[in-house]
């Protein structure tokens, strides 16, 4: 099995709007794979069926060989596009809880990227800057020993120097045995991370492939090729 993601498919209908429309995806172990689009193309609806917080309407996504349920659950750690931690908590709290929750939590990596994230673990949650939030989350996140993680807009709203920051604790913590989904509308800060890339536009596929045979196809960077798919300047 070389796939640890696969999307056969994929429709999910919300009332009256189809977020996503007949999506067909592989991603291959070992790859890191950034889902990109703007607001609205589908990228959180479908990070949430991945991770079971969503059901489908119809089609078939299967996690390291498993549909989507208890054990893919236990294989994938997610980081949300939303603050997850209580106010109350200081960093310590949340790391036993992480703990608690995850049996492949590493501690020692924790605290090594705490630091690295110039965090420490007496903290309180409620006095974290929203970039403080971000690096705290992803330490916690990349502190799993995951077959898979999943990052929502690992960089959104934060200021330039944690966004670095951020993205040198991404390549830095990434395990090539494993395999990563980011969503981002901000490519260009993110697009040498990524080995594929999906362009997603109203809910569905537009374009996909290699991120370096695609810049050698179109001879144009990521960021680029999204302003034309996607109109932005
Ligand atoms: N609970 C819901 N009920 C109805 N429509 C929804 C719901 N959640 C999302 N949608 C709609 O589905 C479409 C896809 O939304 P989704 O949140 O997946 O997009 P996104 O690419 O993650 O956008 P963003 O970058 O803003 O988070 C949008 O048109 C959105 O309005």
């Amino acid at each position: 099995m070389s796939n640890i993601v696969e999307i056969n498919n994929l429709t999910k209908k919300y009332a009256n709007k189809t977020a996503l429309d007949n999506v067909n995806l592989n991603i291959e172990r070992g790859k890191v794979v950034g889902i990109l689009g703007p607001n609205g193309s589908g990228k959180t609806t479908l990070i949430k069926i991945l991770t079971g917080l969503l059901r489908q309407t119809s089609g078939e996504v299967l996690i390291d060989g498993n549909k989507v349920g208890v054990k893919t659950k236990s294989a994938v750690s997610y980081l949300p596009d939303r603050n997850f931690l209580y106010k109350w908590m200081r960093i310590e709290d949340a790391c036993h809880m992480y703990k608690d929750f995850y049996t492949d939590f590493d501690e020692a990596k924790f605290n090594e990227l705490l630091a690295f994230m110039n965090l420490n673990r007496s903290m309180k949650i409620d006095s974290l800057s929203k970039g403080m939030h971000e690096k705290l989350n992803l330490a916690l996140v990349l502190s799993r020993n995951a077959k898979l993680y999943i990052l929502d807009e690992p960089i959104a709203g934060v200021d330039p120097v944690a966004r670095d920051q951020i993205l040198d604790a991404i390549i830095n913590n990434y395990n090539e045995d494993s395999s990563m989904i980011i969503t981002t509308h901000l490519v260009r800060d993110m697009e040498s991370m990524f080995d594929e890339v999906v362009f997603l536009k109203d809910g569905q596929i537009v374009l996909t492939g290699n991120a370096e045979a695609l810049r050698e196809e179109k001879a144009k960077q990521i960021e680029e090729i999204y302003k034309e798919i996607f109109g932005e300047g």
